[in-house]
């Protein structure tokens, strides 16, 4: 592992951090500039000072409050591993599971270099600003997922996309309720008006996925139901301004909606994803079409596939296709992929893949 990846690895796992302990789960330190220097790094939480009061205490009172869980993140010199030590022994005696992986990670990952969690701020700063676009490697993990015939098609000529069987609608569903973020173009919008939401298997409000609509010329109709207030919705346009496009984009951030602005003449899908990961959306379902698809692989922004092969064949060089676009020029430049499982569903074969980077 090259240090770029490794210092991606260690912000991945401050990234878990903080999302455990905006979960609630208290993170288990040594003392104040600990809790500063993750502060620093955006998270909040609750944090408990091990080198205060004694740790049965503390594992006593996490007990009586009911936590099941804690995350273990002292130093990693010999009064950090002593002070593990005896959290391991205390809190597990009383039931409560101690989370030790972040902590062995960022440790593997600085490999040694990390001495405690002071100064982790400063070491993650230092690297990140030395780094050449760093930032282009924090993209979220984004799964491709179509329903498509025998040859290849999205839909019919005529935009008659009923492809998928029952259960795997179920399946898309619940792929879904997963992700952070569902993706289209708006090509797909202006086609099939689609909710994009968690509708074919029982679900609440919040498993619905963020909304993201690729529109480069902001030709989404005001009456597109991903508009409505059924989930919270981003829509990424290019950056150049007139008047017109101003006021529409007023009058979708009024409606609540997200706008990112990127690229010239066409949405930069690379800054899309970078700026989505900053906002917390790290796991993707991208829903196509097939020119939004092709702009994605040509991106090398898809990590897995996964398709449904129905025995259907529509034909007709218009139909759109899993992937469109302008097309790769040699089977070198195209994607390389490996297939990891695949079943029958109903009448069709579902087949998924990795996408080898
Ligand atoms: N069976 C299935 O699983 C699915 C079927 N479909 C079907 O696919 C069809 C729609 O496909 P399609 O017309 O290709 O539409 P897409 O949903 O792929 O949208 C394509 C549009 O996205 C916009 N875009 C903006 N930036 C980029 C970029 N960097 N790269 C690529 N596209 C970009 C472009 O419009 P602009 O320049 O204006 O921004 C482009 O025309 C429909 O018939 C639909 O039913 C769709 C999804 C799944
Ligand atoms: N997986 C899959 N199988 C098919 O047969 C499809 N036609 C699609 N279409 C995608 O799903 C969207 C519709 O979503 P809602 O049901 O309206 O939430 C559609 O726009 C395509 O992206 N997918």
């Amino acid at each position: 592992m090259d240090k770029k990846e490794s210092l991606r690895k260690i912000v991945e796992t401050i990234d878990n951090i903080k999302e455990l302990a905006e979960y609630g789960i208290p993170v288990l330190i040594e003392g104040k500039k600990d809790a500063e220097s993750l502060k620093n790094l955006g998270i909040s939480g609750r944090f408990i000072f091990v080198s205060r009061t004694p740790i049965f205490q503390i594992a006593d009172t996490l007990k009586k409050e009911g936590i099941l869980e804690v995350i273990l993140l002292t130093d990693f010199d010999k009064a950090g591993k002593k002070y593990a030590r005896e959290i391991l022994s205390e809190f597990q005696n009383r039931g409560i599971k101690v989370n030790n992986i972040l902590r062995n990670e960022l440790l593997k990952y600085s490999r040694g270099d990390l001495k405690d969690i002071e100064s982790i701020y400063a070491y993650i700063s230092r690297r990140v600003d030395i780094m050449p676009n760093f930032d282009d490697m924090l993209l979220p993990h984004v799964i491709s997922n179509v329903g498509m015939t025998l040859d290849g098609k999205l839909a019919t000529v005529s935009n008659d996309s009923r492809i998928s069987s029952e259960n795997d609608l179920k399946r898309v569903h619940e792929l879904r309720k997963e992700v952070d973020g569902i993706l289209v173009g708006i090509g797909t919008i202006l086609k099939d008006d689609p909710r994009l939401t968690v509708h074919k298997v029982p679900a609440v409000p919040k498993e619905n996925p963020i909304r993201i609509v690729v529109d480069s010329s902001l030709r989404i109709p005001m009456t597109a139901r991903v508009l409505n207030s059924d989930a919270k919705t981003i829509i990424a346009t290019t950056k150049p301004s007139s008047n017109e496009k101003d006021e529409k984009i007023r009058k979708l951030i009024s409606m609540g909606v997200t706008v990112i602005q990127t690229g010239a003449k066409k949405v930069n899908l690379k800054d899309l994803m970078n700026e989505l990961y900053k906002q917390g959306i790290k796991k993707i379902l991208l829903e196509g079409g097939g020119t939004l698809n092709f702009g994605m692989f040509k991106e090398n922004l898809i990590s897995e596939i996964r398709v449904y092969v129905a025995p259907k064949i529509f034909g007709g060089s218009n139909a759109p296709t899993y992937v469109d676009g302008e097309g790769f020029k040699t089977v070198e430049d195209s994607p390389k992929l490996e297939l990891k499982n695949h079943y029958i569903l109903d009448d069709g074969i579902i087949l998924e893949y990795i996408v080898i980077k």
